[in-house]
């Protein structure tokens, strides 16, 4: 039986992102994926900057950037067109070296992903192959699927199965998790048109319309694509809310038939769950698979790239047999303990914003909503810390900036999955570093603005840019430097950059 390093089922951006960087580690990746082809139609349609980075390390940074269109930031306004709410996004590069936040078109980057899978060495692709067993065996997982194309069954075994398999997901059957149910279980109508011409007085923001009749979203997709959501109200029917006809009714305040054209229209039931259990044995879960949020954050794909990104250099430990034994269940378990806070964060915050938009902005909601209920109606992105598993004290697992180095270049594109001590020229001078640890200091680096954000002197970096800890004194970092495990990939030196 053919055996993988890890197996991957579904083939949506999480799956995609996980299987580029699991290859760019050197493991042997298999994607099984049910579907003949990605999907055409828009579902995701923002992602922020802990995103964009994640794209820079598999390499489709620069591919994606310029399908994407500029992002002022979302408003909430009431019934009477008042401002409610005002959750503005700073403009051009920021902390995490790209610009917050990005509208895109999600067929444009699955088909960057799926372009660039074919230059990827170490990945097999399988589409039109649906996964229907996985057997943990306790050194391996065994998969068996039905290739589609020629209807036969074949076997295959790797070392974890990851279910990037959406939020029917087979493999968390076979985890038999529960699910955390967060409250919020709503209808909506998805539009997605396409303009004939520009509309310049529809504006670049989102828009939330917290309107008691029939609570909207428009958000301003790339090019001439909008998006409108809209609530179907209890005792209404799917099939006929989404016919045009009355999908151009419900559009009127905004365009006509004569103005654009219907891409898609689908009525979707809005879920906030997580999965009690990430984990069982080898198998894992990452994306919708184990969390599903309602979409007034825009954090849906962004949660699932976050996972991948968490999970993926301690698989290539694992799988590198670089962390063995009870080592290596214990950093398996930091995955859902890392991740699960987190994704919840993000979760109850968009619960609490669609309660807004659903009780039109009455002051009590709007206290509720507000991620910090200061009393102003301004709001700023929450960036939630993981949480508890590897690091070490309170400035542990915030997720670091992305130092510009002295020649211009973006830090993590000099040192791909490797650790990062981050440090105050003075605290590293003649540092003893492990093989293939990367250095950055003040001098060569405007790792001081880096590192004042996060109140420390220096700190170090995992794989994935989280902080394993803060530290201000040479005894302090020399305990974080021990605390350092292998590098996914190894380089033959460290450098000082
Ligand atoms: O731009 C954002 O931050 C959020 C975008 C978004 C996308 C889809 C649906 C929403 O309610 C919000």
């Amino acid at each position: 039986m053919q055996e993988y390093d890890v197996a991957i089922i579904g083939y949506g951006p999480a799956g995609a992102t996980l299987a580029h960087l699991l290859a760019q580690c050197g493991l042997s990746v298999l994607v099984l994926e049910r579907e003949s082809a990605a999907y055409h139609l828009p579902r995701a349609v923002h992602f922020d900057a802990e995103v964009m980075r994640v794209f820079q390390w598999i390499g489709i940074a620069e591919k994606i950037e310029p399908l994407t269109a500029l992002h002022p930031g979302m408003r909430f306004v009431s019934a009477e067109g008042d401002l409610l709410l005002d959750w503005p996004r700073p403009q051009g590069e920021g902390p995490q070296g790209w610009r917050a936040n990005y509208r895109f078109h999600q067929p444009d980057l699955e088909r960057i992903l799926r372009e660039d899978m074919a230059a990827r060495p170490g990945v097999t692709v399988r589409t039109r192959c649906e996964a229907f067993f996985v057997e943990d065996q306790g050194e391996r997982v065994e998969i068996r699927f039905e290739d589609m194309s020629r209807g036969k069954v074949e076997h295959v075994a790797a070392k974890y199965v990851v279910g990037c398999d959406g939020a029917r997901s087979l493999v968390r059957r076979y985890i038999e998790s529960g699910m955390e149910d967060y409250g919020f279980h709503e209808r909506w109508l998805v539009v997605d048109v396409i303009l004939n011409a520009d509309k310049p007085e529809l504006g670049d923001h989102s828009i939330q319309y917290c309107v008691p009749d029939r609570p909207a979203t428009y958000v301003r997709c790339p090019g001439m694509r909008r998006r409108w959501e809209i609530t179907v109200k209890p005792g209404e029917d799917s099939a006929e809310i989404a016919r045009p006809e009355r999908v151009w009714e419900l559009l009127s305040d905004w365009l006509g038939p004569d103005e654009a054209v219907l891409e898609r229209t689908a009525v979707y039931v809005f879920h906030s769950l997580v999965a009690e259990d990430w984990r069982k044995g080898r198998l894992l879960l990452a994306g919708d698979a184990c969390h599903q949020t309602p979409p007034f954050m825009g954090q849906g794909m962004c949660a699932g790239t976050r996972d991948v990104a968490n999970l993926y250099w301690k698989l290539a430990l694992l799988c590198q047999g670089k962390v063995t034994g009870a080592a290596a269940e214990a950093l398996l378990d930091t995955y859902e303990s890392e991740r699960k806070p987190n994704a919840r964060e993000y979760i109850q915050t968009a619960v609490r914003l669609g309660g807004l938009i659903n009780t039109a902005g009455t002051e009590a909601a709007l206290r509720a909503a507000l991620p910090s209920a200061d009393g102003s109606a301004r709001m700023e992105s929450i960036a939630p810390p993981i949480g508890p598993g590897l690091g070490i004290g309170p400035k542990a697992g915030r997720l670091f900036g992305q130092p510009r180095l002295a020649d211009g270049r973006r830090m993590d594109e000099v040192f791909r999955h490797q650790w990062v001590v981050v440090a105050e020229a003075d605290l590293a001078r003649g540092l003893a570093l492990p093989p293939g640890v990367g250095l950055v200091t003040t001098e060569t680096s405007n790792a001081a603005e880096h590192l004042a954000r996060l109140g420390a002197r220096a700190t170090v970096l995992r794989p994935d840019r989280h902080t394993l800890g803060g530290a201000d004194t040479p005894e302090a970092l020399a305990a974080l430097i021990a605390a350092i495990l292998p590098n996914p990939i190894p380089l033959p030196e460290p450098e000082m950059v």
